[in-house]
C-alpha cells in the first residue's frame, strides 16, 4: 500500500513531510525516502527501515526547501530490501522529476519493453514506480515545445496520456523542478489521495496531499477534497492550485482491504470513516454469527490487537457477550501482515501476541480479527489460546475468505499462500485449528463499508476474483506467482 505526501509551503519541507510520515507508518515500513525542493534544487534521502530509523538529524538538515514529497514503503514489486527501489524515484529530464507512488501497476512488461524500445528509456530496477515516472517524463517531454514555460494544461496532457498507457493502481505525487508539485490518481480511485490546504494571513495558502487524511488533522490542514478517480492536481510554488479530470471515463472504485486493514481508523476516504466502516462490519459479522451460534456456547469476545478492535467491540455489543483483552500486544513490534517474508511475520506474531492465562482458562472464546489472509496470525492465535486453556475456539473474521491475489498495492500476490484460496471453510477451520470458522459475507462487508456514502462500487478482487483494470488475466496471476517479490 505505502504512505505518501507532498508539500508545498512556506517553511521549511522537510520537518513538515517528516512529521507525516510518521503518521503514515502503519502504511509501510520496508523503506523511508523524503525529497525537498529548494528553487529548482532537488535534494533527497532514502533508506531501509521505518522512519525514526531512516532518519538523523544530519539527514534532514541536508533537505532545504519549502516544497517536498515523503514516502513509507510497503513493496509490492521488485525487492522489498533494496535501497534503490525505494522511493521518491529521479528522473532528470524533463526538468526534473521527483515521483512517490502508492500503488501496483499491472501491465509493467508491456511498460517495461515500450519503454526500452519505443521511448528509449534506461531502466535501472524492477520497480514498477519507476516506470510510472518514466512514462511521466517522456509524455511531459511530449508536450512541451519551443521555449515557452511549462503551463497546467501540459502536465494535464501527459496525465491524460500516462492514463491511457498504465494500468493498474496509482496514487501518486510528483516534484517538478522548479515548477510545482503535481498529484494524480487513477481512473478508479483505488488507492487513497487526499487534499488539504492551510490559509496563513502572512504567507497565503500551503498545500498538502496525503495518503490519509489524519495526516491533515494533524498538521492543522482543512480537509479540501479527495482528489478524485483520474483527477490531477497541480500546485505552483507561489501556491495557486488548479486541477482537471484527465481519464475519458473516471469511475470510484475504491480498495475495500483500506477500510477493512490498511488505513488508520481516524482517517476518513472517499468521505468514509474508516473507524465507522469497521463498527459496521462489527454489526453484521454479529449478525452472521448468531445466524451460525448458539449463542449460549460463548463466554467472551476477544479482538486481535490492533486492528479488529472497533469490529470486535460491535460483535460482543450486538452478542450481548463480554468483550475482553486476552492477547496483550508488544507496542513495539510493528504491523505482521506488511512485513516482507514469511519467515520475519511467523516470528513476528510470537514477538507482538502473548495470551494471558486467567481470560482463557476453562472459557468458550469467540476470537475476532479483521482478516485472515494466510492464516499466520490465526493459527498462532489459535495455538496460543489453546495453550493457555481455552475450553473452546471459534475464529470470526470481519472481512470474507481472502482467496484471489491482490494486485493493486498489497503484497498477495500468490494464490498458494492464501490459507482460503481453493479451500472450503471447513477445510480453512481445520487448517487453523479451530473448533468453529465465520467469515463475513461479501455482500454484507460492501454493504458496511459503502453504507450512507454514496459511493456505490468497491474493489474486493482479492474476496471475489473480479478485477476492475485491464491486463488481469489467468496468464497474468500465474506470471505474477512465478516472479514474486524478492
Ligand atoms: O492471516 P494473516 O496473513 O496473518 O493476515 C491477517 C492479519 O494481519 C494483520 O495484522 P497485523 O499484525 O499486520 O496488524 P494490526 O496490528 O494492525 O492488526 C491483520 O489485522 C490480521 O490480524
Ligand atoms: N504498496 C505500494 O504502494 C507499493 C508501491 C510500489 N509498487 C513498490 O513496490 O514500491
Ligand atoms: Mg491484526
Amino acid at each position: 500500500m505505502c504512505g505518501i505526501v507532498g508539500i508545498v509551503s512556506s517553511e521549511p519541507a522537510n520537518q513538515l513531510v517528516y512529521d507525516s510520515l510518521l503518521l503514515l507508518q502503519h502504511r509501510g515500513q520496508d523503506s523511508t525516502g523524503i525529497a525537498t525542493a529548494d528553487g529548482s534544487m532537488f535534494h533527497s534521502h532514502k533508506a531501509k527501515g521505518q522512519v525514526r530509523e531512516a532518519f538523523r538529524t544530519r539527514d534532514m538538515r541536508a533537505l532545504p526547501g519549502t516544497m517536498g514529497l515523503g514516502h513509507v514503503r510497503y513493496a509490492t514489486k521488485g525487492e522489498a530490501s533494496n535501497e534503490q527501489e525505494s522511493q521518491p524515484f529521479y528522473v532528470n529530464a524533463p526538468y526534473g522529476i521527483m515521483l512517490v507512488h502508492n500503488g501496483n501497476l499491472t501491465n509493467t512488461r508491456e511498460l517495461t519493453s515500450e519503454l526500452f524500445h519505443i521511448d528509449r528509456r534506461h531502466l535501472n530496477t524492477t520497480s514498477d514506480t519507476e516506470l510510472l515516472v518514466n512514462v511521466l517524463a517522456h509524455e511531459l517531454q511530449e508536450q512541451i515545445t519551443g521555449s515557452e514555460e511549462l503551463n497546467p494544461d501540459q502536465v494535464f496532457a501527459a496525465v491524460s496520456r500516462l492514463h491511457q498507457r498504465v494500468e493498474g493502481s496509482y496514487a501518486a505525487i510528483a516534484m517538478i523542478a522548479g515548477k510545482g508539485l503535481l498529484a494524480f490518481r487513477d481512473p478508479f480511485g483505488i488507492r487513497p489521495l487526499v487534499l488539504g490546504r492551510r490559509v496563513s494571513g502572512l504567507v497565503g495558502t500551503e498545500w498538502v496531499v496525503a495518503s490519509e487524511s489524519l495526516v491533515l488533522e494533524s498538521g492543522g490542514y482543512e480537509i479540501v477534497r479527495d482528489v478524485a478517480p483520474g483527477e490531477a492536481i497541480f500546485i505552483s510554488l507561489d501556491g495557486e492550485m488548479v486541477s482537471q479530470q484527465c481519464a475519458a471515463n473516471p469511475r470510484l472504485v475504491p480498495c475495500s482491504f483500506e477500510y477493512v486493514y490498511l488505513a488508520r481508523p481516524d482517517s476518513i476516504m472517499n468521505g468514509i470513516s474508516v473507524y465507522e466502516a469497521r463498527l459496521r462490519l462489527g454489526n453484521r459479522l454479529a449478525d452472521t454469527i448468531a445466524k451460525h451460534t448458539p449463542l449460549g456456547d460463548i463466554d467472551v469476545v476477544m479482538p486481535i490487537p490492533d486492528s479488529s478492535r472497533p469490529a470486535a467491540m460491535q460483535v460482543a455489543q450486538k452478542l450481548g457477550v463480554e468483550y475482553r483483552e486476552g492477547f496483550y500486544k508488544n507496542r513495539y513490534v510493528g504491523r505482521t501482515f506488511i512485513m516482507p517474508g514469511q519467515a520475519q511475520r511467523k516470528k513476528s506474531v510470537k514477538q507482538k501476541l502473548n495470551a494471558m492465562g486467567s481470560e482463557f482458562r476453562g472459557k468458550n472464546i469467540l476470537i475476532v480479527d479483521d482478516s485472515i489472509v494466510r492464516g499466520t496470525t490465526s493459527k498462532e492465535i489459535v495455538e496460543m489460546a489453546r495453550q493457555a486453556g481455552a475450553n473452546k475456539v471459534t475464529f470470526t473474521s470481519a472481512a470474507p475468505p481472502v482467496r484471489y491475489p491482490h494486485v493493486y498495492g498489497i503484497n498477495m500476490p500468490s494464490r498458494l499462500e492464501l490459507v482460503a484460496h481453493g479451500r472450503k471453510i471447513p477445510e480453512i477451520n481445520r487448517e487453523l485449528g479451530s473448533d468453529n470458522l465465520i467469515y463475513q459475507e461479501v455482500a454484507d462487508m460492501q454493504a458496511a463499508i459503502l453504507e450512507g456514502s454514496g459511493v456505490t462500487e468497491l474493489e474486493m478482487s482479492c474476496f471475489t476474483g473480479e478485477y476492475v483494470t485491464g491486463t488481469v488475466s489467468e496468464e497474468y496471476l500465474r506470471w505474477v506467482e512465478q516472479n514474486q517479490l524478492s
